[in-house]
């Protein structure tokens, strides 16, 4: 395949972005160091395109890490935050805005009695594991390695995204103070869970978990082990925290929840549920949510929660998965990415080359194997580099996707069966030159 794009630009104003941004990005994950070469600068987005600075166009199956379920710039986001701007971008004080997306998420997810909107999945996370921990009056909570709940310190220990792309799974400037209360459990592992409750059973406020992990490629939880981890915490006076900001509003309308039929006590939102401005929640059940000030006394608050602009793109988001019955297209995109894996990939799964993993607008390539990962230690056994070859070829031939093995990739609503075609069809170049 012939290198014909050109990225001057794109250089050229990383150059001057490194000079005032850490590693010239605001968000680690963005920066390339895993794939190698310079992050692509891109000045807009039209449905399922992206486009950057010099003009190339591609594909996007990154979809800004999830929020963009219905691609860039859709017609019904665009108008009602146009008609919201005219309004207020903010008031920092109640608003009919957030009270209708609340009673929205009420009403696709029921478990959420009562539920409070902050800005950033990170936020939620943090704020969850406090109102368990008010709640239990504990502290100790437990995560799973290669799982990523943000940036909050309690979480900075083994965890996915950019710290495991980064090779380092814990931060420094974390004091060991912050994180002595986090216990760290293997994904999937019973006997992992079975040893932390033996041990610290009645000092564990909470378990939280990525119910389908998405933070260290695309791992998938056992059959049982969520209902298994219900039962523990149920058993143990422990709250379970499902950390829905992936898979909240794309694995199902009720989220992973309903999809795997295992109520968790408390939910985390982020990405879809603010349609790609700054907006994410938390909330499940009312005796915990009472726990919040000004009801209870676990403080939590924020100068631009419920944020207008952010409640307006949430709901009309929301409201477009409904009118354009997003998730029968997704799926039926899904269907069809499988069948194409089958049909091009055989002959390379059979030589454990390469892995396809997907659960429904979620998919991944893992090369190197022939078997799904179960944890964060079998993914980081697979060939990365393998990885960063055809991340590259992709980037070559305009297919867009978060730039690190560790990542996911996303399907939205608008895009065309013969995108991915295309994708494939690189993967088994890629595979074929290799042989
Ligand atoms: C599962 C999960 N939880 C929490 C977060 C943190 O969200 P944010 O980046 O909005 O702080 C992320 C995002 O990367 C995530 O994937
Ligand atoms: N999977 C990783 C993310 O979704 C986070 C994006 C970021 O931190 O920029």
């Amino acid at each position: 395949m012939p290198k014909i794009r050109n990225f001057e630009k794109s250089i050229e104003i990383m150059e001057r972005s490194r000079k005032v941004f850490p590693g010239g990005v605001n968000s680690p994950v963005r920066s390339f160091r895993s794939v190698g070469g310079s992050p692509i600068v891109f000045s807009h987005g039209m449905g399922k395109n992206l486009f950057d600075v010099d003009g190339n166009r591609y594909v996007d199956f990154c979809s800004s890490w999830g929020p963009l379920i219905l691609g860039y710039s859709h017609p019904s986001l665009i108008s009602a935050m146009q008609e919201q701007l005219q309004k207020a971008v903010t008031f920092g004080a109640p608003s009919d805005l957030e009270v209708r997306l609340a009673e929205k998420v009420q009403n696709w997810i029921p478990g959420i009695e009562m539920m409070r909107f902050v800005s950033s999945g990170t936020e939620a996370t943090m704020s969850a594991v406090r109102a368990a921990r008010a709640v239990t009056k504990r502290n100790k909570f437990v995560k799973f390695e290669g799982c990523y709940h943000g940036h909050a310190d309690q979480f900075l220990v083994k965890a996915g995204s950019g710290l495991a792309t980064l090779g380092n799974t814990s931060s420094a400037g974390v004091p060991s103070g912050t994180t002595q209360d986090t216990l760290t459990a293997i994904y999937n592992s019973e006997e992992s869970i079975h040893e932390i409750f033996c041990q610290y059973g009645n000092d564990i406020a909470a378990v939280i978990i990525e119910p389908v992990a998405a933070n260290m490629g695309l791992v998938l939880p056992k059959p049982g082990y969520l209902e298994f981890l219900r039962k523990v915490t149920k058993e143990n006076g422990t709250v379970l925290i499902f950390d829905e900001v992936m898979t909240g509003f794309r694995l199902s309308k009720g989220g992973a929840a309903s999809y795997f039929q295992v109520q968790p006590d408390l939910w985390t939102f982020g990405k879809i549920i603010g349609g790609g401005i700054p907006a994410a929640a938390y909330g499940g059940k009312k005796e915990i949510m009472q726990m919040i000030s000004p009801l209870g006394d676990a403080y939590q608050a924020g100068t631009l929660s419920g944020n207008p602009l952010a409640m307006v793109a949430g709901y009309a988001t929301l409201s477009e998965i409904e009118n354009q019955n997003a998730f029968e297209k997704l799926e039926s995109l899904g269907k069809y990415l499988d069948s194409l894996v089958q049909k091009e990939l055989t002959p390379f799964i059979e030589k454990s080359k390469v892995c396809f993993v997907r659960i429904e607008s979620f998919f991944c390539f893992f090369f190197g194997t022939n078997r799904a990962p179960n944890n964060f230690d079998e993914v980081s056994k697979t060939d990365m580099k393998l990885f960063n070859k055809v991340y590259h070829e992709w980037i070559q031939n305009g297919i867009y996707l978060g730039p690190s093995g560790y990542e996911v990739g996303f399907l939205s609503a608008c895009i065309e069966y013969e995108d991915l075609d295309l994708m494939v069809s690189i993967v088994k170049n890629v595979l074929n030159t290799e042989d």
